[in-house]
This record gives C-alpha cells, sequence and structure tokens, in this order.
C-alpha cells in the first residue's frame, strides 16, 4: 500500500505507481515479466521526458477546452505525468483544469464526456434523484471499481445548480469536483486515489440542457425544497456509514440550499461549504492585508457590497467577525461597516420587498426614508472606501463607477474586488481598476487577470482571490487530525494563516496574496492553522496531534508564524506523484 495523506507516520513521495497498466517507463525486466515485450516500442522514456513531451502536446492544443479535454485524458490514462505536470506548470495549467476554462467544460461536460469518460475507472459517483434510495449500492459500486484502492478521505459534492457565475448547468457541473479534487492534490498533497468527486444529479431547470439531445443528466426539473433535503440527507448518511471519517465539501450549490445544507450538517459531519466558508476566508485573507496597506484608519472602512447571495453574505459575516474579533469593536458596531446591493439596490429594511433570510442581517436601518435603487446612487450615499462584487455581473463596476470610487478615495487608497468568476461575470478587470485610479487600487478577484505594467515600467501582479487558497490546506489539516466539525474559529484561522504566508518579496512587491507557485507550502501552513486551532477547541482526539499542537505551543514564533514541528509533519504527509527518481529507486 502505498502512503498517502493518513494519520500515521508514513512519509509521502509514494513510488507507486497510480495505474497498475503499462508505461513506457518500464525497463526490459519489468516488459518481459509483464508480456509485453513487442507489444509497445523498444526504447524506454523517463518520467521527465513524458512530461516535456505531454507540455509540448498540451501547447499545440489551440482552444482552452481542447487543452482541457487533452489534460482529462492524461489524467485519467497516465496520472503521474498529469500531477507533475500540473504541479510543474501550475500558473499556466490552472487556468485550464480549474477556473475560468472548467467554466466552459461543465457547459459542454455531456458533449465532451465521451471522449474523456474514463468507464472502467470511474471519476466519481453520479447520484440522480431517482436512484438516491440505492446509495448504499452505488457505494458499492464503486468500493468493486478499479478507482476505489482505498477508502476515500475528501468528497466534493456539488448538484451543479450553480456553478461559478454560470447558473444551473444540472449533471454538467461534475466538472467542479473533479476540478477541485484535483486542485487538492496538486496544491494540498491529498492522495487523487482517495478523493471522490460526486454530483447529486437531481434535475435541471436549464431549458438548453434538458432540450439538448446529448445531455447526459437526468431530464427533469429540479424538486421542491422538501425533497431536495430529504434526498440529500440519504446521500450524507449513506457516505457516513460507509466511510464516517470522510471530509466534504459542499461546492457550487444554488445560494439557499448551500446556507441550508452548512446548517444542517456543520455540527453533525466534518464538513466545509468552500463558497461561503472558503471563499470568505480567502477575501478576508486578502482584505486583512489591503486594511494595512489602505492608509487609513481600519475602523474607518465603509464597505459596499456588491451582490447578496451566498458568496457574498458568507464574505461579508466573515469581514464582520474579523473587525470583532481583532479590533475589538462590538458586532453592531462592525455591522454599520457594511452596506449591500442586490438587484434592487440598497438592502434596507423598509425596502418594501420580503427580503431573502440570508440577507435580512444586512438590511441597514438607518436609512431613513433614502432607497437607493442602482449601485451609482449607492456609492454617491455610501461614499465607500472599499468595493467589493460577488454579483456575476460583467463590467458591473463600470468606468464611471471606478471614476466615483477613485474621486472618494482620493486621500487613501481605494480597495477593489470584483470576485465574481469566470471572467465573463468578473465585475471588472485589473486593467480598468488600476488606470480609473491612477494605479493606486488595492485590487483582488476572483479570476485570474494580466500582469498590469505601469507608466513608470513596474509589473504588479493582480491578486487572486480564489478559495484555492485555503480549500486545500483546510482539507489537509481536517484529513490529517480528523477534528470532529470545522468552526468558523477554524476558518478564521485558514485566513490568517494565509495572510502570513506572505513572504518578504511579496511583501515588498505589496502583493495581497502569496504567488501561486508558493501554493503547496502556503497549503501546509493553512493545515497546520486548521489543525492547531482545531486542538485549541477540543475537537481533536488523536494523541499525536495534540503532541505536535503542544510542541507548537512551545516553539512558536512571536509572529505566530508555524515553522516548527507540526508545519514539517503535514509537509512530510502530503503525497507526492512519482518522479524518476523514486521510480530509479524501485527498480
Ligand atoms: O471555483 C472557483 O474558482 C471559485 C468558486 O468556488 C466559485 O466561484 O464557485
Ligand atoms: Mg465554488
Amino acid at each position: 500500500m502505498s502512503p498517502s495523506v493518513t494519520t500515521d507516520s508514513k512519509r509521502s513521495g509514494s513510488p507507486e505507481s497510480l495505474i497498475s497498466g503499462a508505461s513506457l517507463t518500464m525497463t526490459d525486466v519489468e516488459r518481459k515479466r509483464l508480456h509485453l515485450t513487442g507489444l509497445i516500442p523498444r526504447g524506454v522514456c523517463s518520467l521527465t521526458s513524458e512530461e516535456e513531451l505531454a507540455l509540448e502536446q498540451l501547447r499545440q492544443k489551440e482552444t482552452p477546452l481542447q487543452k482541457y479535454i487533452y489534460l482529462s485524458t492524461i489524467r485519467n490514462t497516465n496520472p503521474d505525468i498529469f500531477y507533475n505536470l500540473v504541479a510543474h506548470n501550475l500558473k499556466e495549467i490552472a487556468p485550464i483544469i480549474y477556473t475560468p476554462t472548467v467554466g466552459k467544460a461543465c457547459q459542454e461536460f455531456s458533449h465532451i464526456y465521451p471522449s474523456i469518460a474514463p468507464l472502467d475507472h470511474p471519476d466519481g459517483l453520479y447520484i440522480s434523484l431517482d436512484q438516491v434510495d440505492n446509495i448504499d449500492e452505488i457505494i458499492d459500486n464503486y468500493r468493486q471499481s478499479a478507482a476505489c484502492k482505498e477508502d476515500p478521505q475528501i468528497t466534493v459534492i456539488t448538484d451543479g445548480s450553480r456553478i461559478l457565475g454560470l447558473g444551473d448547468l444540472g449533471m454538467n457541473g461534475m466538472g467542479i469536483p473533479i476540478g477541485k479534487l484535483q486542485l487538492y492534490v496538486v496544491a494540498g498533497g491529498l492522495d487523487p486515489r482517495r478523493c471522490l468527486p460526486i454530483v447529486l444529479d437531481f434535475g435541471t431547470d436549464t431549458e438548453r440542457y434538458l432540450s439538448d439531445p446529448h445531455y447526459l443528466g437526468l431530464r427533469q426539473k429540479r424538486p421542491a425544497d422538501d425533497i431536495f433535503y430529504d434526498a440529500t440527507k440519504k446521500v450524507i448518511d449513506g457516505l457516513k456509514r460507509a466511510w464516517p471519517g470522510m471530509f466534504i465539501q459542499f461546492e457550487d450549490f444554488s445560494t439557499d440550499h448551500a446556507f441550508g445544507l452548512l446548517d444542517l450538517w456543520r455540527e453533525k459531519v466534518l464538513c466545509f461549504n468552500d463558497d461561503i466558508q472558503g471563499t470568505g476566508s480567502v477575501i478576508l485573507s486578502g482584505f486583512i492585508r489591503a486594511v494595512e496597506l489602505a492608509g487609513i484608519d481600519p475602523l474607518k472602512q465603509r464597505i459596499l457590497f456588491v451582490g447578496a447571495g451566498s458568496a457574498g453574505v458568507g464574505v461579508a459575516k466573515q469581514l464582520v467577525d474579523y473587525f470583532v474579533i481583532e479590533h475589538g469593536i462590538p458586532e453592531e458596531q462592525a455591522k454599520r461597516m457594511f452596506w449591500l446591493v442586490d438587484s434592487r439596490g440598497l438592502i434596507t429594511a423598509n425596502r418594501g420587498d420580503k427580503l431573502a433570510a440570508h440577507k435580512i442581517y444586512f438590511a441597514r436601518e438607518d436609512n431613513g426614508e433614502t432607497q437607493c435603487k442602482n449601485l451609482l446612487e449607492t456609492i454617491d450615499y455610501v461614499k465607500p472606501t472599499a468595493l467589493i462584487g460577488l454579483s456575476t455581473i460583467y463590467k458591473a463596476f463600470n468606468e464611471e463607477v471606478l471614476a466615483r470610487i477613485n474621486e472618494i478615495n482620493s486621500e487613501n487608497r481605494p480597495i477593489i474586488f470584483p470576485l465574481s468568476n469566470p471572467e465573463t461575470k468578473a465585475e471588472c478587470n485589473f486593467e480598468d481598476a488600476m488606470k480609473a485610479t491612477n494605479e493606486r487600487v488595492l485590487f483582488a478577484s476572483g479570476t485570474a487577470f494580466p500582469t498590469y505594467t505601469t507608466k513608470s515600467g513596474e509589473e504588479h501582479i493582480p491578486g487572486q482571490g480564489n478559495n484555492m487558497y485555503v480549500f486545500p490546506g483546510i482539507g489537509l489539516g481536517a484529513v490529517l487530525a480528523n477534528p470532529e466539525k470545522i468552526t468558523d474559529t477554524m476558518i478564521f484561522a485558514a485566513s490568517k494563516a494565509l495572510t502570513k504566508s506572505i513572504n518578504e518579496e511579496e511583501t515588498k512587491a505589496g502583493d495581497l496574496y502569496p504567488r501561486i507557485e508558493r501554493i503547496r507550502d502556503v497549503s501546509a501552513q493553512v493545515a497546520a492553522a486548521i489543525i492547531h486551532q482545531a486542538a485549541a477547541e477540543g475537537l481533536i482526539k488523536d494523541a499525536k496531534y495534540l503532541d505536535l499542537v503542544g510542541a507548537v505551543e512551545s516553539n512558536q514564533k512571536p509572529d505566530g508564524s508555524f515553522s516548527h514541528r507540526l508545519y514539517e509533519h503535514v509537509m512530510d504527509h502530503m503525497w507526492n506523484p512519482r518522479t524518476d527518481a523514486a521510480t530509479s529507486n524501485k527498480l
């Protein structure tokens, strides 16, 4: 059995291949033993050379979707090459296997599935509404399949009802759990054989899919809430029966269900919602940094959120917690630093419409007769120092909006975070924000934008406030130390660990986030913070982790960073794909 992220003390760096079939890396001896002599070309390829060739092929593909399909094929046939390739070219490949291309791949999922489907080696569970009563059988089928060599440790689960900013994609949303789990492997060092993507195929309300003859999901409208919650309960209970310690990440559920599922399950199973808690945690981290650099008293910030869905409200609540915990002010006072805008304008208690439950917390009560109907009116009324977009409205921060924000913040650096993704939904881009603010903006986006060269020739890399900075570390910490649950204070600890992970060079450049190439190290720091906080809250029973955390207490550096035994233990337990060095050790 190969080492993986487990609670045992084995080291990672597995030399064992992820697939059992023929490989061009096999020596003559191995080929003879497996009766392959004469059936494959004579030459022996190193893993490095296979990886170089794969990169060459990848770069020849013309469109991002073609690249996605090519990478899916390598992942299914040669996962060691795939994970080495991604790890070594993360900046180039992350936008293909993840946002934004994964969004396009989801929209086309049923059309491309036949050419990428590993039918004899399933890529996850497709649980349809009419089959939830057979959940044990479905799990058993998976256990018997070639894909399941060991018990899964982690699942990313969606029902495809709110994929990125693209809406209800039904079963096609499966591309997201697959993509997120690939990042778990690359960024968080989870063992790919123990990652389980799941789609709840509960229908779709999108006509385009229902009438597409090639759509592979259940061809019906989505069910009513009671049926939805009953069916998800059957699935989660089934997963708990089969794999009690498994970490569950809820992903891309429609807003109400995202909050509903989290409320229902957060005390009962080891779970978290990436869009509410993960996105919130990363934005909080970038925000903490931006507030430090803005040049005004943090308590003078006036924060305007555009978009009040699950992500918008989730993020805003985390920022409230930050002001309460870090700046020691009462929650009511912190809450008054926030204004939220939805499609009907500024959210106020006396607006006249029935507010969705999750919006009530932020409804303003100090507006008197004022009701702002649109963003510009709201900006003039609020005079925000920070503008945060989770609206999925492309260019909602248009020239006029950016110009107003610049004027209002002439004495301090404005914070502008267009967080919707993919790019076709982003509220503005980095270049527009830089130009409109005389290059003073403190910027983070949900999707990646190109580097901007200033008038004086300096290169500025925009911060990408994507949840990929924390979910791999949160999952890694959860899988390693197996706390009873994930609490808000653990998520808060993840944000702080992310802010602290910024190194000297990044600090000098004024970056809000670490460089993506350092993601593995960042994930280890986040995982260590998660474990540390969980132990402090009495949620970990494993004595080894309590000892390691004890060592943290006695060795903690003044800045609270985690360069100590716990961090090293986490690093040691991260999975790595096979490399030539490991292969030759083995032969
Ligand atoms: O996947 C991403 O890039 C971020 C995310 O979770 C979402 O937008 O739903
Ligand atoms: Mg998501």
